[in-house]
């Protein structure tokens, strides 16, 4: 008679989940469906505040599904560390069998590895079934030889013999309930419950145990309601509170809530119209929306879709939250759209730029995260990621492990980062988008490029590593493997090489949106700006900043930098890591010794940027003084005059995205991936426009080309 604990961890769904099928499977008596609210997510990882939100209503929604099929059954949440627990639960429950969905990214890798070895001392059998992506990854990196998949062409030649993805299966109409002696009615859930805490009295609660020491991860959210010791109230007890008791009701294995955990619930509603609610119920429904209208998912095409939007529906699915925690079946949506596809009479979009290319992308970065480890999420010995001597990088001791928290770094990057943080940076579009993420948790793709590109090797020359905690803390589908994957694509640290391709921070999101709307939503302040000067309003006279009741300095900052001259230097700095060719692996990187050598190289020997006002609303930086004082200049963020054009088409047109992959798979040269150097040749790419090689341009074609040599 099978006692199973299914373990449901990034797979908050019931439709279509291989793991809780092989549960079901094994004809268990009894059912235990265990969420393990694991401290480590809280103590030491970077997830704000919405992400938690997003968290909690899709376990809250799972667990009404459960109830909906049993209504003896409801998710059961217990606080504490999972390789702690789950074997007293093995133990207290006499289960037989331990199943799971397969993860085997990032955190979750050493924490099942434990788990597994618990089971194995307490004689449970433990089932794993791979469900978070198309095939199984393990088994994707096996067939491309171990190595990283550095581009869709090696994806997908790794995929070709293993078939097509499974086809969905609907959610199960029956469950067996954590049953106990007797229990049969609807009504007596609450005594059911009870009766399995009871079980468990005398284990020891988190909170009464040391637990791990709260890291400063520079959190912006949590630590409102935190004890003076630094614990959040949900772990202080095993099994949660009630939250529908009266009194003297006790604790009931209820999913936690936001105030629980330190944090404040009304800030969620600060964006209420763009927080995309959690839960499998939300992601079927959105599913089902996308999936009537054929014509957008046929010819979906992601270079064509807009970052920018000033209303409420964006312009690509906003399905990646429901990815990540397992809402929606990544098969489900693979098949689904492929159904609608078939039947779509009109000409239609293929990968790398339709649906299923972005599908395989995340899939992409999946193994190569499995191939490298958690090396990935950094510089230092990620085998794939070219070394570049950023500003703000992560430190380590003697021993090579990572200082947490980072020590403070110059002032200027320093201070440069905060505002980016802030939203304070004085380039509308790049303060619109970054507010936009930390209200609301997610941002169009082509408006992460403009971020990740701002904030790395188009102008602040500030490391990766640094953006990709940005986006870690505040992104709602936060991913081990998207995310330090695309940081590094973005930053021509590894995909991508195009280096000389920086996008406008002007220029750009002019292409997509003249008249501003993104930048006046959310940055209300400039909302009166007339569209000439909405993405460069320091560039705008003094009569008509007042006119639209904002001065830039005062009401609104200038901007931290000058555009142009920070481009240029990033390209000198690129060069030169491009022609040097250190990765994460190379000796003089881990020796200490590779910052010195590029700056040399490069000829800016000092550590630190030069000085320059960071941009503070007291002062006026000499580039801005211009638009400050009135004079007619366009200022070098204001959109390019006729004679710049010809730079302007240098700068990331609608195919420097994740659809361009095609592009560089036909002229590019593939390289030795083994080291990372599978990196596309740069140089030979060319605009689908008639224009002449511009200087940076022929830069990247030398560079590119000494790297050959
Ligand atoms: C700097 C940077 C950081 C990013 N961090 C993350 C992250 O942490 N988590 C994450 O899921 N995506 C990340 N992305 C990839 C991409 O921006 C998002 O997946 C996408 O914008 C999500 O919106 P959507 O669901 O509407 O995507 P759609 O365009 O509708 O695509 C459908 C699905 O395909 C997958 N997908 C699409 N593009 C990519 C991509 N480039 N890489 C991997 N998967 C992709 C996602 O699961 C997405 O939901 C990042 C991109 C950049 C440039």
């Amino acid at each position: 008679m099978a006692r199973v604990l299914y373990w449901f961890r990034t797979d908050l769904r019931l439709h279509d989940s291989p793991a809780l099928l092989a549960a079901l499977n094994l004809k268990p008596a009894a059912l235990f469906p265990v969420w393990c609210w694991d401290p480590n997510y809280i103590y030491k990882h970077r997830v704000g505040l919405n992400r938690f939100r997003f968290l909690l209503e899709s376990m809250q929604d799972v667990s009404d599904g459960i109830t909906k099929i049993n209504p003896l059954s409801q998710l059961l949440v217990v606080r504490g560390d999972p390789s702690d627990l789950l074997p007293e639960l093995f133990k207290r429950w006499s289960i037989t069998h331990c199943v799971f969905e397969q993860d085997v990214n990032g955190y979750a890798r050493e924490r099942d590895k434990k788990v597994q070895d618990a089971a194995k001392k307490a004689g449970v059998e433990v089932v794993i079934e791979p469900g978070h992506h198309l095939w199984d990854v393990e088994e994707i990196l096996k067939k491309h030889g171990g190595k990283p998949t550095m581009s869709m062409k090696a994806l997908e030649g790794a995929v070709k013999g293993l078939g097509d993805p499974a086809r969905p299966v609907d959610a199960p109409t029956k469950l067996p309930s954590p049953l106990l002696k007797g229990k049969s009615e609807p009504s007596e859930r609450k005594a059911l419950l009870s009766e399995l805490r009871k079980t468990l009295e005398g284990l020891p609660e988190y909170s009464k145990k040391p637990g791990p020491p709260k890291v400063d991860l520079n959190s912006a959210e949590l630590g409102g309601q935190r004890k003076p010791d630094g614990k959040v109230t949900c772990y202080d007890t095993l099994t949660g509170p009630d939250q529908d008791a009266k009194d003297g009701d006790k604790d009931n294995f209820t999913v936690p809530t936001l105030a629980s955990l330190g944090m404040d619930p009304a800030a969620c509603g600060a964006a209420p119209e763009a927080s995309v609610p959690g839960g499998e119920t939300e992601a079927l429904r959105r599913l089902e929306k996308i999936c009537k209208d054929a014509a957008y998912v046929a010819t979906f095409a992601k270079p064509k879709t807009s970052p920018s939007s000033d209303t409420l529906e964006p312009s690509t699915t906003l399905l990646s939250p429901f990815l990540k925690f397992g809402c929606l079946s990544i098969r489900k949506l693979w098949w689904d759209t492929q159904d609608v596809i078939d039947n779509y009479k009109g000409s239609k979009t293929s990968p790398p730029e339709n649906l299923h290319g972005q599908l395989l992308f995340r899939e992409m970065y999946a193994v190569a995260e499995l191939a490298v480890g958690d090396p990935f999420q950094g510089i230092r010995g990620n085998k794939v990621s070219r070394y570049m001597d950023w500003y703000l990088p992560t430190h380590y001791d003697k021993e090579g492990n990572k200082i947490e928290p980072r020590p403070r770094g110059d002032d200027v990057s320093e201070s440069r980062l905060e505002a980016f943080r802030a939203g304070q940076t004085g380039f509308p579009w790049i303060d619109a988008l970054i507010r936009q993420l930390r209200l609301t948790g997610w941002v169009h793709h082509l408006g992460r490029h403009s971020l990740a590109s701002f904030l790395t090797r188009g102008q602040c020359w500030i490391s990766w590593e640094r953006g990709s905690e940005v986006f870690e803390e505040w992104l709602l589908d936060w991913d081990p493997n998207a995310n330090p994957g695309n940081w590094m694509w973005l930053s021509c640290s590894a995909f991508f090489a195009q280096y000389f391709r920086v996008y406008g921070i002007a220029t750009f999101p002019a292409k997509y949106d003249k008249s501003g709307g993104h930048v006046r939503k959310y940055c209300p302040e400039l909302a009166n700006f007339p569209d000439k000067f909405i993405y460069a309003p320091h560039t705008a006279p003094m009569e008509v900043q007042k006119k639209a009741g904002c001065i830039i300095g005062k009401d609104y900052p200038f901007p931290i930098l000058d555009e142009k001259e920070e481009k240029a230097r990033c390209l000198n700095r690129c060069k030169a890591a491009y022609d040097i060719g250190f990765y994460g692996t190379s000796k003089e990187v881990l020796e200490g010794k590779a910052e010195g050598i590029l700056r040399k190289k490069h000829g800016e020997p000092d550590p630190k940027p030069p000085k320059r006002d960071p941009g503070t609303n007291s002062k006026i930086p000499d580039w801005a003084k211009a638009g400050h004082e009135a004079k007619s200049t366009t200022g070098s963020s204001a959109p390019p005059k006729k004679e710049e054009e010809d730079e302007r088409e240098i700068e990331p047109h609608e195919t420097d995205d994740h659809g361009d992959e095609a592009e560089q798979e036909e002229k590019g040269a593939d390289g030795d991936e083994e080291t990372g150097k599978e990196q596309k040749n740069g140089g030979t790419w060319k605009s689908s426009s008639k224009r002449k090689a511009s200087k940076s341009e022929r830069e990247g074609e030398t560079a590119s080309k000494s790297r050959k040599k």
